[in-house]
């Protein structure tokens, strides 16, 4: 098969520059495109020279539309409403879109799988395999700890995060829910704050800290009556997502249109 031939979306963004390192360094990869906001002030960069890598004169631009037609796949880690967009381009192209934005909200994602009946779409809240098994390991816990055992997630990342609680605390939330057999939406409390009561059996709990550069950290924990068991993923460096992220292109490069996770890509469904 040719080269894979891949635009980055949030080309001037902390993923977009990990995700043209990683193209540059992928055998089988090539990058087509660099997509930013049409008010960003590095349209017409160069994103090699961004990327910090030597000049490739692939200039940033806004205009998804001329950029997709020579393009195979779109990795996209923008903003909601940019996904938003780029969903109808990509699925009109047929091209690969693999998402990692997050914040999406609940009619987001509902756009996103109205396409998928014409176009492949890889879609997770974290890329990395560390976090996909952990949330694998958290449904397995959760299906064998009653509700006498508390689930709360707790997440950590870089002070420039602008949504909370991350994408990944609600796909462990998910996880959790999943393993219990309960509906997240009507079983979580999120932004406890004064006198909230005593915690409701059977909630899945959210709190988010922000500081420093930390990549991300996420501790599922089950604290049960006098005992507690605390599962924790700490990304120490987001080419780890930038990584799952040209791994979920190359693996749907070619397979039918459709609705596809993280957990597809590495192999971790239901056996
Ligand atoms: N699923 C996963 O594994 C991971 C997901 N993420 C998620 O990815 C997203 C981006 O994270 P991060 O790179 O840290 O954020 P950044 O803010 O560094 O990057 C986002 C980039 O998108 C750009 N952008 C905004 N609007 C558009 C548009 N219309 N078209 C193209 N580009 C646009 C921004 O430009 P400007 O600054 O000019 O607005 C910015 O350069 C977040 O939602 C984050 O949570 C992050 C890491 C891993
Ligand atoms: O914004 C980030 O940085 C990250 N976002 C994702 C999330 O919201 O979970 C994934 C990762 O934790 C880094």
């Amino acid at each position: 098969m040719s080269d894979m031939r891949l635009i980055v979306a949030g080309a001037g963004g902390r993923m977009g520059r990990a995700l043209i390192r990683t193209i540059h360094d992928t055998p089988g990869a090539v990058l087509a495109g660099a997509l930013e906001a049409p008010t960003s002030e590095l349209l017409g960069q160069d994103a090699g020279v961004l990327a910090g890598l030597p000049e490739n004169g692939i200039k940033l631009s806004a205009d998804l539309w001329t950029l997709s037609k020579e393009a195979d796949g779109i990795l996209d880690f923008t903003v909601p409403a940019a996904t938003i967009a780029n969903v109808a381009i990509a699925a009109q192209r047929g091209i690969v879109h693999v998402i990692g934005t997050t914040g999406l909200s609940a009619s987001d994602d509902a756009v996103i799988k109205s396409v998928t009946k014409q176009a492949i779409v890889v879609q997770s809240g974290n890329m990395s395999l560390g976090v996909n098994l952990l949330a694998a390991l958290v449904k397995r816990v959760a299906q064998s700890l009653d509700d006498g055992f508390d689930i709360e997630v707790l997440e950590m990342h870089h002070k420039a995060k602008i949504d909370a609680p991350s994408g990944t605390a609600f796909m462990l939330g998910q996880a959790a829910a999943d393993g219990r057999g309960v509906s997240l939406d009507t079983h979580s409390a999120r932004g406890r704050d004064g006198i909230t009561g005593a915690r409701k059996t059977g909630d899945i709990g959210f709190a988010s800290l922000r500081g420093g550069t930390v990549a991300g950290e996420h501790t599922v924990i089950f604290a049960g009556p006098h005992e507690r068991i605390e599962l924790i993923h700490k990304a120490e460096d987001r080419m780890i997502f930038a990584h799952g992220a040209l791994k979920a292109a190359m693996w749907a490069h070619g397979k039918p249109p459709g609705h596809y996770s993280m957990a597809d890509v590495l192999g971790l469904g239901e056996k």
